[in-house]
């Protein structure tokens, strides 16, 4: 029996279901919007509290389009802490969130919304983060300084005047509001003409007020006076120039006639002055125009636009450790000339493959960085270094890395076999689909162990050595790649510390572990939970809810599920071995060490972090496992024999509940 509150929930859901009219949202939201004994199965999306009230809505990178829904549907969400629909093609305006007192998340970053944004924003007293960057929102920005507020961005907008002047919203920086071309004020590209204390403080950009446009004009006026003396300045100063240009003239043309060498001037006439161009030679360079930006075609009409340089970089791409020998051959010319292709977006923003022509075609992956934590260069590059200096044939370090004002690139090299979540779902059911055998699966498995295993060892830098090690803390299937001879290829670690918070913890949703939600913090032991799902994925081929939600309809996976909950479900009731993925599971003879792989991973998601084995150990038992069954003729051992010499304890399941 629902309560009045839940219905008033479930009729709002079903009301935004409508609007967005999505296939896999309108299979998977049925029944009762939150989990209860009689209807365990969870929304997908669908955050609830122990009284079955919604606290958050997460559908970030779902294909969503349409008009956001009113602010009439969000009323009901009085409970409602999360706000997530980043990444889709919504339109519309922002809606009113004056009845979600609890909010403290929004994120529609990366839609098409329209319309300015809402002032009663402001009162929203629990508001840590507010990401509404990349849509088309105009008008002026409502003053913000709620203390809560520790993330704030609305940058790639159309958002005009001044940026109040509020203590809170003086906290972020530059990148907060980037790409605003009518926004004026500190962190904007440009200073404000006239700005008074009261205005900034009182709320904005105020407009329209006769008082406000008089002080304007006078200003204007103000400006033009000086800009006509700064005028005069220049032509008394050139005149000055060109009456000592000609006294030096005429001194050399006497002393070359006294030397008798030819005379070569610019100078054709005394009243006439020509401008030479000089052609760039190794002694004179070509100076490029500081602000000129570059761009490459990106398919499906995107572009990957690189702006003004920091001095500091001089506009070059800076190899890293592992990248030094690539240095010779292609440079930031080479890289903007490519052609380039989208791959995906991901948490840190967009990925693209970028291949450049010269001899034989190369591919390399550019990696734009966006919400990154506010920065300094030099504290970002030394992360950068740190983790270009990680040297293992089981991780994928960045090559190089480029640094501007308002764009951050990371280079790497391109895996030619993709990720691992392509190879474990891709092409099912279809006559594309590759056969993703056994032995294939553990060398997988072996080889992420190994990258991991030395991420945790790592201690050579204080940095590392302090934290034990380097937690990777975004192990997905996405960022595990294949290259051209399918060896397991680690990549994305160690850049938890340095995207913005509430970013960092939209990272591997599937793949979190029990104590990660409460304290959002990586450790060794969230990693080892993050790979004992990852183990799950390639002995079930099964697709956790958020991955199917993340990868589109693209995985196909054989269904979709709250991976962790079946697999034990599928142990305490003793039908192990169906859990086992199709493909693998004809391998007969292989059945023992996939049962062996499977308790492994119920081990590394042990509910209690304590009760986690290490990465080392993890990957001396991984090791131990060995590949047999590499025909599906070797069907003749009896699974009940297997099953006999290796059945699962029950007592790890029953520990960790589900
Ligand atoms: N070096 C690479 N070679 C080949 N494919 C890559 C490479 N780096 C990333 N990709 C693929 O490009 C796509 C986008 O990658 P990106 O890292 O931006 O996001 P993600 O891995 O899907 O998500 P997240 O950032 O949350 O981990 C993914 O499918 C990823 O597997």
């Amino acid at each position: 029996q629902q309560t009045i509150e839940q219905n008033l929930e479930r009729d709002a859901i079903f009301q935004l279901k409508a609007s967005l009219n999505n296939s896999f949202l309108n299979t998977n939201w049925t029944g009762p919007q939150c989990p209860s004994d009689d209807f365990p199965d969870k929304w997908s999306g669908i955050d609830c509290n122990v009284d079955g009230r919604v606290t958050g809505i997460s559908l970030p990178s779902m294909g969503l389009a349409g008009p956001l829904i009113s602010r009439a549907s969000f009323l009901a969400f009085s409970e409602l802490t999360t706000l997530v629909l980043r990444n889709n093609s919504l339109t519309g305006r922002i809606m009113d969130f004056s009845s979600n007192q609890k909010i403290q998340q929004i994120d529609l970053s990366h839609n098409r919304l329209h319309g300015p944004i809402p002032v009663s924003m402001v009162r929203l007293l629990s508001l840590q983060s507010l990401l509404l960057q990349n849509n088309f929102l105009t008008g002026t920005i409502p003053a913000f300084n709620q203390s809560t507020l520790s993330s704030f961005n609305v940058s790639n907008n159309d958002i005009a005047e001044t940026i109040p002047a509020t203590e809170r919203l003086k906290s972020f920086g530059a990148d907060s509001f980037a790409n605003n071309p009518k926004l004026c004020g500190p962190q904007a590209s440009h200073p404000c003409v006239s700005v008074t204390e009261n205005e900034t403080a009182g709320g904005g950009a105020s407009t329209g007020s006769k008082k406000g446009s008089s002080q304007m004009s006078s200003f204007v006026i103000m400006f033009l006076l000086f800009d006509i003396a700064g005028l005069i300045a220049v032509i008394l100063l050139f005149a000055l120039y060109c009456k000592k240009a000609r006294r030096l003239e005429r001194m050399y043309q006497k002393d070359s006639t006294e030397k008798g060498t030819p005379v070569s001037t610019s100078f054709e006439s005394e009243s006439t002055v020509e401008i030479h161009h000089r052609e760039p030679d190794d002694h004179h360079p070509k100076i490029e125009p500081a602000a000129a930006a570059v761009e490459v075609e990106v398919e499906k009409g995107e572009k990957l636009v690189v702006g003004t340089p920091m001095r500091s970089e001089k506009g070059k791409l800076v190899f890293l450790q592992g990248g030094e020998e690539e240095e010779a051959r292609f440079q930031l010319t080479d890289l903007l000339q490519a052609s380039a292709e989208g791959l995906g977006k991901g948490t840190f923003g967009n990925t693209y493959r970028a291949k450049m022509e010269g001899g034989s075609v190369r591919s390399v992956v550019v990696k734009r960085l966006r919400d990154l934590r506010p920065l300094t260069g030099e504290e970002l590059t030394k992360q950068l270094h740190f983790i270009g200096d990680q040297n293992h044939s089981n991780l994928l370090p960045p090559l190089a890395y480029y640094i501007s004002q308002d764009e951050k690139l990371l280079v790497s090299r391109f895996a030619e076999n993709g990720n691992l979540f392509n190879r474990i779902h891709g092409g099912r059911g279809t006559k594309d689909r590759i056969p993703f055998r056994w032995s294939a699966r553990l060398t997988v498995a072996q080889g992420v162990a190994r990258g991991m295993a030395y991420l945790h060892r790592n201690t050579t830098t204080k940095a590392a050595a302090e934290s034990g090690g380097i937690p990777h803390g975004n192990l997905t299937s996405t960022n595990v790649l294949l290259d051209e001879n399918e060896r397991a290829l680690v990549a994305d670690y160690g850049f938890i510390p340095l995207l913005a918070v509430p970013i960092a913890h939209q990272a591997m949703i599937c793949y979190r572990s029990p104590e990660y939600q409460n304290s959002k913090k990586v450790s060794r032991k969230t990693d080892v939970w993050s790979y004992g799902g990852l183990l799950l994925e390639l002995l079930t081929g099964r697709v956790s809810t958020y991955s199917a939600e993340k990868n589109g309809s693209g995985g196909g996976g054989g269904g979709r599920v709250d991976l962790w909950n079946w697999v034990y479900r599928a142990v305490r009731e003793e039908w192990t071995c169906e859990v086992l993925d199709a493909e693998i599971g004809v391998q007969r003879n292989g059945v023992p060490g996939m049962l062996k792989l499977l308790q492994l991973a119920m081990r590394c998601c042990e509910k209690s972090p304590e009760k986690r084995p290490e990465m080392a150990e993890v990957l001396k038992e991984v090791e131990g496992i060995k590949a047999v069954g590499e025909s599906e003729d070797e069907e003749d051992l009896s699974m009940e024999q297997s099953l006999e010499d290796e059945s699962i304890s029950t007592t790890t399941t029953s520990a960790n509940g589900g």
